[in-house]
């Protein structure tokens, strides 16, 4: 979605983190009682101030899961309206450097196959954020055959 050009809503800037390991990717359910109860969702939260995207994802993560990443490639943002705000919700590329995953915010997480990943119930924004991934992940395949070619 693009932003309205006239809109005066504040900009919640949400960083989020993709992780993708052997054709599965990550995901996350939120909890009931929070807003979008029990969508699936990237792990990730708000940008507090004074900090950037970066930090808050290495602190959302830490937070959310337990666990150090490595952040990669940022991919284009998807947008959120609601009555008050717009959520942009910004998705990195990223892996998990450490183990076990603890969750402290989440009910459960999985990791689903990519062929099944419209099969969960996703929080509006993040079904965007899964198309660019795709699209992320064929363009990246079609870079690496090319590169293996030319061996
Ligand atoms: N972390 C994360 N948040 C997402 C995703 N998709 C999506 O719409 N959101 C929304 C949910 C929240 O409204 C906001 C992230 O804020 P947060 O992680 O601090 O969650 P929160 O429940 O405390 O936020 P709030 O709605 O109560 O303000 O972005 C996603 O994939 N990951």
């Amino acid at each position: 979605m693009a932003i309205p050009p006239e809109s005066s809503k504040k900009i919640v800037v949400v960083p989020c983190a993709i992780f993708e390991k052997d054709g599965h990717v990550f995901s996350a359910q939120r909890k009931e009682g929070m807003s979008l109860a029990l969508k699936w969702e990237f792990p990730g939260g708000k940008v507090d101030e004074g900090e950037t995207e970066i930090e808050a994802l290495h602190r959302e993560i830490m937070e959310e899961l337990s666990v150090e990443i490595e952040i990669g490639v940022r991919l284009e943002p998807a947008y959120k309206e609601d009555p008050n705000r717009i959520i942009c919700l910004v998705p990195y590329v990223c892996r998990m450097l450490t183990s076990p995953i603890v969750l402290t915010e989440h009910q459960q997480y999985k990791w689903v196959r990519l062929e099944e990943v419209h099969k969960l119930d996703w929080a509006e924004a993040d079904l965007e954020v899964i198309e660019t991934f795709l699209h992320y992940l064929g363009v990246s395949k079609l870079r690496r055959h090319k590169t293996k070619l030319k061996c």
